[in-house]
């Protein structure tokens, strides 16, 4: 198999066109393909990929909605015999099982990049998407060739490799992903005895809590269908911390309890790089709402060599300033707040 194999994406959604267009903006000749014509003349017309030709792929890259991709990637496995299969969906099991009763999972990857965006279609796909985002790969029965292809698409779109058996994979996202779509859903669900006026008192945390309550349906009923069981465990546990906290005696410390332990586990949740843990720290600069004012910002922690690992900005319209949080590794703090206040910016807090 070449470094770069003649790759062919089938499903030119938001995933799809994704790959598409991140593989070819790294030289490699892909082709792609769609059910719905529209979708695919989109993902011709954006770039993600050529129409398919008639050479065979040396890859196939299925994209399809979750609970038509294992049938899919038993189509492609008989269709081109000598190409190598992986997919994108976001629970394996089912998948693998597909590949197996085909009798082609020795040229079969499992694949689930963990990035994606509460939009679907081609017309929000980006080049970038899955960059420094993990990219798992579940080997189940195929050869080690067949394995480090897939694992190049990975490292090609500048993802995090990370390598896992099916199952495991399914338990661990029912958990860092289904559930959470459920709970955002049903905070955002909780709203709906409020009128217009009431919904619009919402502050920065029902947003933080909600953005993925915007999801399309269709994907997350699959999704939940095809990891079921691990889906609802998760759910249990959910839902009996709720009870515990409605049915306590004194809710304030049943919600203390709840809130410490979530305290502790949301610190392990990875940071921009995917791998480690947030271990940076932040400084608050009070920044005037001027033109220019953040690129000057910017300009000033980079001349003291600091590395801003993430950005925030707190901001209220017709507000003067605004905060802005620059987050370093903690070394770089201590320097970065006196280059910052030497160049006349009033430090908040570090
Ligand atoms: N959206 C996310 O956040 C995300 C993230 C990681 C993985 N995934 C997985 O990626 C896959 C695609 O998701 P998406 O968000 O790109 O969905 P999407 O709805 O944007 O795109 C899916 C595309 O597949 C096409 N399609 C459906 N059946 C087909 C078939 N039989 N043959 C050819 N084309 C077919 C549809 O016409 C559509 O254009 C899903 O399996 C999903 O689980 C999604
Ligand atoms: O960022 C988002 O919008 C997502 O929901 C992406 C997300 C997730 O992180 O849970 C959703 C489903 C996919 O299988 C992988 C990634």
């Amino acid at each position: 198999m070449p470094a770069t194999p003649r790759t062919h994406v089938i499903g030119a959604g938001l995933i799809g066109a994704s790959i598409g267009l991140g593989l070819r903006a790294a030289g490699w000749d892909v082709t792609i393909a769609d059910a719905a014509a529209e979708a695919e003349r989109l993902a011709w017309g954006i770039g993600a990929g050529d129409p398919l030709g008639h050479e065979a792929p040396e890859l196939v890259i299925v994209a399809v909605r979750p609970s038509a991709t294992g049938e899919v990637v038993a189509e492609a496995l008989e269709r081109w015999p000598g190409a190598w299969v992986t997919d994108v969906a976001s629970v394996k099991a089912p998948v693998l099982e597909a590949a197996r009763a085909a009798g082609g999972s020795a040229r079969y990857v499992g694949s689930h990049p963990m990035a994606g965006r509460e939009v679907s279609g081609g017309l929000a796909a980006q080049s970038d998407l899955f960059s420094a985002r993990p990219w798992v790969v579940c080997a189940g029965d195929a050869a080690e060739e067949v394995v480090e292809t897939v694992r190049s698409v990975a490292r090609t779109l500048e993802s995090d490799l990370v390598e896992m058996d099916a199952s495991a994979h399914d338990a661990a996202v029912a958990r860092v992903s289904h559930a959470p779509q459920v709970v955002a859903s049903a905070a955002a669900a909780a709203l709906g005895p409020l009128g217009a006026d009431d919904v619009a008192l919402a502050g920065q945390g029902l947003r933080d809590v909600t953005r993925i309550a915007g999801s399309p349906p269709a994907m997350w009923a699959d999704i939940a269908r095809m990891n079921h069981a691990a889906l609802v465990a998760t759910l249990d546990h959910i839902i009996g911390d709720l009870e515990d906290v409605r049915e306590a005696d004194d809710i304030g410390e049943a919600l203390t309890d709840l809130i410490a332990r979530g305290n502790l586990e949301v610190e392990r949740i990875p940071g921009k790089h995917g791998g480690k843990t947030r271990e940076w720290r932040g400084v608050t600069v009070i920044v005037p709402d001027e033109p220019g004012q953040l690129v000057r910002l910017l300009q000033d922690a980079a001349s003291v060599g600091a590395n801003v690992e993430d950005l925030s900005i707190e901001h209220s319209p017709r507000q003067p300033v605004g905060l802005t949080t620059l987050f370093v590794e903690p070394a770089s703090a201590p320097p970065l707040v006196e280059a910052l206040e030497r160049a006349g910016w009033t430090v908040a807090a570090s």
